[in-house]
């Protein structure tokens, strides 16, 4: 009798858990479309209705195009969740990310930057505006132009060395290979060769030791981890979308990669301590924190937690960038003579290319710049929340607890913005492209903020644009590059999980030819 009552009792508490779940998920998607305060806000049913499709695309890599053409299709102010909003209006950059009358930028939302649960908060995922200030007055100084003309020879050094790397490779018998004239050539993979430079330039700086990613060829067993961070990262957030699954999910990354993750730290919080432990002669990005923390403005914690995010934000970044470049450079070659004209132009006479050298150097520039505008290396400006007290973002008024967020990737190839706005066209950037009869004087360039702005923006700037401009000088004074029939990447096919995908970027290179 009883085991009868059990079989009867279970399935219909079992339908009846369902149905009160189907019937809650359909009540809050008919509030969601008809009553919430941002219903009016153009946007897809299914995306305002419920978080399920801003999940489904999260999580396949999708997500940026996908919003794209939502964007084409509904305008620059768009909804993508029940509470949440993007933008691709220019304003939304200083309208989200300045300070305004006193009160500091939105706050980043706590679903993307807590800190996940193996390591201490740093300078990237700290919330608070006040512990923000704090730990970025005292990273700065290793961050300036000044700091950054006492590192140069060091950046210099792992310049040359991918220079002399990549030689071998034409040279060697087993990657490269002769012409029908003789001349040596080789097929190259070039994208993970951005990695090892920028990694290496990125440990030497920090920590005092490199990773010898370019004397390998390939990365150190940490470095490799720092690939899967991102993708994790997504998952995560994705998973904090619904706290009662949460716990659940994360029982869903593999125990080996949370494994990663706790080694990985581990040799932040070593190498960190190393570096701590003794004195170098030149400047280092740690040398300013080690002579101006006299009060503990940063306590090892927080040096930990910040270093742990620079690592990926100081190197994946302007890999990114100059893979992108380089995809671009090889499929226009008329853009690659005049820039390898441009630099080879510097001259050899057998001083070293200096980082002052360049700064004004109009092709490289403007290739580089044009890059960053096709080949954002962050995409998508993660969600900030907005105060309870609300907000207005590109003339719209926010209820409090908002999320708002920006479509770098969308707002950059936007055709309302750019003409030709998915094609590679570097003179856009040239100075004559500011005036008026210029094709390209009603680009909105105010649309374009590669680095961010306000209190937040990127730190790395200075040390990014160095390393861009002297990688990509000292490449093409070296190298005849050529694009590889059959093996071209579209840029638009990378997916994003935080970061933008890599994929084999292969080019023919030869010893230049003059
Ligand atoms: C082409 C290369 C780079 C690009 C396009 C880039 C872009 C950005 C952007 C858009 C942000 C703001 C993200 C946000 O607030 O959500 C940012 C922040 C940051 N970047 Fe970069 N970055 C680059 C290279 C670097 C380098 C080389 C470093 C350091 C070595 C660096 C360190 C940082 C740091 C520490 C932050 C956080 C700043 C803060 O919250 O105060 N970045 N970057």
């Amino acid at each position: 009798m009883e085991a009868a009552l059990l079989k009867f009792t279970l399935p219909t508490m079992a339908g009846a858990v369902l149905l009160s779940l189907v019937g809650y998920f359909l009540l809050r998607a008919i509030y969601n479309l008809f009553f919430h305060p941002l219903k009016d806000i153009p946007g897809p049913k299914s995306w305002s209705a419920t978080r399920l499709p801003y999940i489904w695309a999260l999580l396949r890599g999708t997500f940026v195009h996908d919003i794209q053409k939502l964007h084409r299709k509904y305008g620059p102010i768009l909804r993508i969740a029940p509470n949440e909003l993007t933008f691709t209006h220019p304003s939304a950059w200083n309208d989200i990310l300045q300070s305004h009358r006193g009160r500091p930028p939105f706050p980043k939302d706590p679903t993307w930057w807590t800190t996940q649960r193996v390591h201490t908060e740093g300078l990237l995922t700290a919330l608070n505006h006040e512990t923000h200030a704090r730990m970025r007055k005292a990273l700065t100084p290793g961050f300036t132009t000044r700091a950054l003309r006492s590192q140069e020879p060091i950046i210099q050094r792992y310049v040359n060395l991918l220079v002399e790397r990549l030689s071998e490779m034409i040279d060697s018998p087993s990657s490269g290979e002769k012409d029908n004239k003789g001349v040596a050539k080789a097929e190259v993979d070039i994208s993970p060769w951005f990695n090892f430079v920028t990694f290496d330039i990125f440990g030497d700086l920090a920590f005092g030791e490199s990773f010898h990613c370019l004397e390998n060829s390939k990365y150190h067993p940490w470095v490799a981890i720092l690939f899967h961070t991102p993708a994790m990262a997504t998952k995560v957030a994705a998973a904090r979308f619904y706290p009662w699954l949460e716990s659940a999910l994360f029982k869903l990354i593999p125990p080996s990669l949370r494994k990663m993750q706790q080694d990985h730290w581990g040799q932040v919080v070593e190498r960190v301590a190393k570096r701590m432990n003794y004195e170098v002669e030149r400047e280092d990005i740690m040398s300013p924190i080690l002579r101006g923390n006299t009060k503990n403005e940063m306590s090892l914690d927080d040096i930990n937690g910040s270093f742990m995010a620079l690592v990926i934000a100081g190197s994946e970044t302007t890999a990114t960038a100059l893979t992108g470049m380089m995809n671009y450079l090889v499929q226009n070659p008329q853009y690659l003579r005049k820039v390898t004209d441009e630099v080879r132009g510097l001259g050899d006479d057998g001083r070293e290319i200096t980082l002052d050298s360049l700064r004004e150097l109009k092709w490289l520039n403007a290739v580089l710049t044009e890059a960053l505008r096709l080949c954002m290396p962050i995409p998508w400006i993660l969600p900030r929340r907005v105060p309870d007290a609300g907000g207005v973002v590109a003339g719209v008024t926010l209820p409090g607890q908002t999320l708002v967020s920006i479509q770098a990737y969308a707002m950059q190839r936007d055709p309302n913005y750019w003409r030709s706005a998915d094609e590679f066209l570097p003179e856009r950037w040239l100075p004559d492209a500011s005036k008026p009869e210029s094709e390209f004087y009603t680009d909105k360039r105010e649309a374009f903020q590669p680095f961010s702005m306000g209190p937040r923006i990127c730190l790395g700037i200075h040390l990014a644009w160095a390393e861009m401009r002297l990688i990509t000088t000292k490449l093409l004074r070296a190298f005849d590059f050529e694009a590889v029939d059959g093996k071209r990447l579209e840029w638009e096919s990378l997916k994003t999980f935080m970061l933008v995908e890599r994929k084999p970027v292969v080019v023919r290179m030869r010893h230049a030819s003059h």
